[in-house]
């Protein structure tokens, strides 16, 4: 980053985690300069100023699992759509989940993601190299290479798919653990799951549609878990979406397994009752599931059982989701509307702080990937990665009118209180108002 070439910003009127009264925050060569009533006086004559009247200011949100659709996808969605519905949605950093065609499985591809992420500029683009070639779950790829190469992959994941074979698995635990590298496991056990589109249970089988069990991620959570423990290596679990999962997290911490978990907006917020309308927008992997479960997740978020909230945000075009239920494909978008979200469930209730929120979204992210300078505590000297909140905007979701090219959001028409109005990415505004600023 050139420094020199960052304008001086003052964020006037924020309050730092939501905490006590406005201060002024002055930004300058990307890193935070001063805080306090007084922060402006040092402030050049050029410098950028953004009145933010009392809102929020959070560090950048640090997403571990999106879908950018580049290569191959470009119809859905590319970096640089991605990049910009990620800087409307506060996030700063965000991991490119590697199923895209062709896939992310060897240095040419995480390099080219990586490259075209900088490019773009408008937050850090980490390319997830796949754990086996072609996602097929047979053979390992080049983590080696992948992690060596300029985008320097930190994460693997084979995700939209599991690495299934135990075999495989433990091979690819051991393989990470040597290089001190994650593996991230999308838990689906493709035996419990042929050709399910919905959660098993009662309303999957009053419409008709074929069910995914919760014992089918179980077992991969509770297999996995194990496996890492006689590896001596971190594994993650992506989108975890049951209560058993809940159970098995926390017996796995206990025993001092070096496990991590993630949830996403949509698992903590929406259930199968959905699927009443048969609309192919609610069609996701894992899919809905019942209330409790979104209860226990939360819960768990809350207590720390789950680190992190992911976004899985899963563009896809009109045709391939504007279909019969079970031919639309499964995914949502998730970038814009993961703030408003977390807050209405948890900070609005109560049930967690502005601070907690941090932790969740950009704070245990930020340390399960290993990135230094994302999820860095507001004060002076740190690197200026920041997202401004106003808690009572009263937003309402139009699918069409994201950044993202797809608009296959399950939240159309939905009114939330809380959203992001600026993100600061290496000391500059990338997005204010719900515009992107290139
Ligand atoms: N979540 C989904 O339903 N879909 C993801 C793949 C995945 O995360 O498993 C996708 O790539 O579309
Ligand atoms: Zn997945
Ligand atoms: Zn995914």
């Amino acid at each position: 980053m050139n420094t020199s070439e960052t304008p001086t910003l003052l964020l006037q009127k924020v309050r730092p985690y939501g905490e006590g009264d406005p201060v002024d925050v002055l930004v300058r060569g990307g890193l935070i300069a001063a805080i306090g009533p007084d922060a402006g006086t040092d402030a050049p004559a050029d410098a950028e100023i953004h009145d933010l009247d009392g809102a929020v200011l959070l560090p950048g949100f640090v997403d571990l699992h999106t879908h950018l659709r580049e290569p191959g996808r470009e119809d859905t969605e590319t970096i640089a759509t991605g990049s910009a519905a990620a800087a409307l949605g506060g996030y700063t950093a965000v991991f490119a989940m590697a199923n895209t065609q062709p896939p992310q499985d060897n240095q040419t591809v995480t390099d080219s993601v990586w490259r075209i992420g900088r490019e773009v500029g408008l937050c850090d683009v980490h390319p997830v190299g796949a754990v086996t070639l072609g996602l097929k779950g047979e053979q390992l790829t080049e983590m080696g290479q992948m992690a060596d190469g300029a985008a320097k992959v930190r994460v693997f994941s084979d995700d939209g798919m599991c690495v299934y074979d135990p075999l495989v698995m433990r091979r690819a635990l051991e393989y990470s653990a040597g290089l001190g590298v994650l593996i991230a496991q999308h838990a689906e056990e493709p035996r419990l799951t042929k050709g399910a589109v919905a959660h098993e249970g009662p309303t999957a089988a009053r419409l008709g549609l074929t069910g995914w069990p919760r014992s089918a991620e179980e077992s991969i959570v509770a297999r996995d878990a194990i496996l890492a423990r006689d590896a001596g290596a971190r594994v993650h679990i992506c989108h975890a979406s049951t209560t058993g999962t809940v159970e098995l997290l926390r017996w796995a911490k206990d025993q001092g397994i070096s496990i991590t978990a993630e949830v996403t907006p949509h698992h903590l917020l929406l259930d199968d009752s959905r699927l009443e309308s048969y609309d192919g927008v609610y069609r996701v992997n894992p899919p809905l599931r019942e209330t409790h479960d979104t209860l226990a997740l939360r819960e768990a978020l809350v207590s720390g059982v789950i680190d992190c909230v992911a976004t899985d945000h899963a563009p896809h075009a009109a045709q391939d989701k504007c279909c019969e239920f079970a031919a639309a494909r499964p995914g949502m978008l998730g970038l814009e509307t993961a703030l408003p979200i977390v807050a209405a469930l948890l900070v609005e209730t109560g049930d967690m702080t502005w601070r907690d929120l941090a932790r969740v979204m950009s704070v245990r992210p930020a340390e399960i990937a290993g990135l230094s300078d994302q999820g860095r505590p507001i004060s002076v000297g740190e690197p200026a990665n920041l997202a401004v909140v106003d808690p009572d905007s009263s937003w309402t979701v139009i699918g069409e009118d994201l950044a993202s090219l797809s608009a296959n959001t399950p939240y159309e028409g939905m009114t939330f209180a809380a959203r992001v109005v600026g993100t600061v990415y290496q000391g500059r505004m990338t997005s204010r108002d719900g515009k992107v600023i290139a």
